[in-house]
C-alpha cells in the first residue's frame, strides 16, 4: 500500500545551524506522534546532509538530497555525486524540480539520466514535474505532465517504481501563494495514475505516492490531502517553520 508523505524542500535557505535547529525542533514535535502510514522526509542543502542526517537519527524523519550529478564522478566543478549523497547517510533524492529545469536548464532527457544514476545506486527518487501558467490557460497541463512522465520515466522496468515517489508541481502555485484548488490536484493525480496504470498496470500505479507542491499551508493543507489520489505534499515555504511543517503532518 502506498504510504502518505510529508517532505519539506529546504531548497537554498538555511545555514549549517538553522538546519540543525530546524530538524530538532521537528524531531521533538514528532517524537510522540502516531505516524501510522506517513513518512516525513526534510531536504536541506548539500552542506548540512551529514548534519541532519545525524540529528534525525532516532526518529522518524527521512532525509533527500535536492538534487545530484548523472556521472559516477569526475571533472565536474561544483557538482555531488550519488555516492557521495550516500557516503553521508542519504537515501533519498529530489529529481525534477521546476527551479532546476527552470534557472539550471535541467531537460527531460538530462533527468532520465539522473533517474537511472539514483536507481543504479539504489537511492529513492521524488520526482518533480508540472505545467507552466501558460500550459494550463492554453489547456495543454496534461500534455505537458504526460511528456515530463514519459519522457523521463517511461524507459524503466515496472520493478524500480517501488523507489518513485511523483511529485506534481503547477509552476504557477510555487511560492506564488497560489494553489491548485483540491479539485484541479485531484484531477491531475487521477491522470498521472491513470497513466502509470496505462504504462504498466494497476498495481504499479496504486503503490506510487502522488505528492502535491505548491502553496500548501496549514490553512488549506487538509483539503489538498484529503483528495482520493493526493498523497502528501512537498513543501517549501511552510517547510522552514517547524510549528508550519508540523502542522500540515498533522494535517494528513
Ligand atoms: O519543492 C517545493 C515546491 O517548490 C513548493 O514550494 P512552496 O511550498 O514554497 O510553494
Amino acid at each position: 500500500m502506498r504510504k502518505n508523505i510529508v517532505a519539506g524542500n529546504w531548497k537554498m535557505n538555511n545555514d549549517l545551524s538553522e538546519s540543525k535547529k530546524l530538524v530538532k525542533g521537528i524531531k521533538k514535535a514528532i517524537k510522540k506522534k502516531e505516524l501510522k502510514n506517513t513518512r516525513v522526509i526534510v531536504s536541506p542543502t548539500y552542506v548540512s546532509l551529514n548534519a541532519v542526517v545525524k540529528k534525525a537519527k532516532k526518529s522518524a524523519i527521512e532525509v533527500a538530497a535536492q538534487n545530484m550529478h548523472q556521472a559516477d564522478s569526475g571533472a565536474y566543478t561544483g557538482e555531488i555525486s550519488a555516492d557521495m549523497l550516500k557516503s553521508v547517510g542519504v537515501k533519498i533524492v529530489i529529481l525534477g524540480h521546476s527551479e532546476r529545469r527552470e534557472y539550471f536548464g535541467e531537460t527531460d532527457a538530462l533527468l532520465a539520466e539522473k533517474v537511472d544514476q539514483a536507481l543504479k545506486n539504489k537511492l529513492e527518487i521524488i520526482f518533480c514535474f508540472g505545467e507552466k501558467l501558460e500550459d494550463r490557460k492554453n489547456d495543454n497541463h496534461f500534455k505537458v505532465v504526460e511528456s515530463q512522465i514519459k519522457n523521463a520515466l517511461f524507459h524503466l522496468e515496472a520493478k524500480p517504481w517501488k523507489n518513485i515517489v511523483l511529485a506534481y508541481e503547477p509552476v504557477w502555485a510555487i511560492g506564488t501563494g497560489e494553489t491548485a484548488s483540491p479539485e484541479q490536484a485531484q484531477e491531475m493525480h487521477a491522470f498521472i495514475r491513470n497513466l502509470v496504470t496505462n504504462k504498466y498496470d494497476a498495481k504499479v500505479a496504486d503503490n506510487v505516492s502522488i505528492l502535491y507542491g505548491g502553496s500548501v499551508k496549514p490553512a488549506n493543507a487538509k483539503e489538498i490531502f484529503s483528495k482520493q489520489d493526493v498523497d502528501g505534499g512537498l513543501i517549501g515555504g511552510a517547510a522552514l517553520k517547524t510549528e508550519d511543517f508540523v502542522a500540515l503532518i498533522d494535517a494528513i
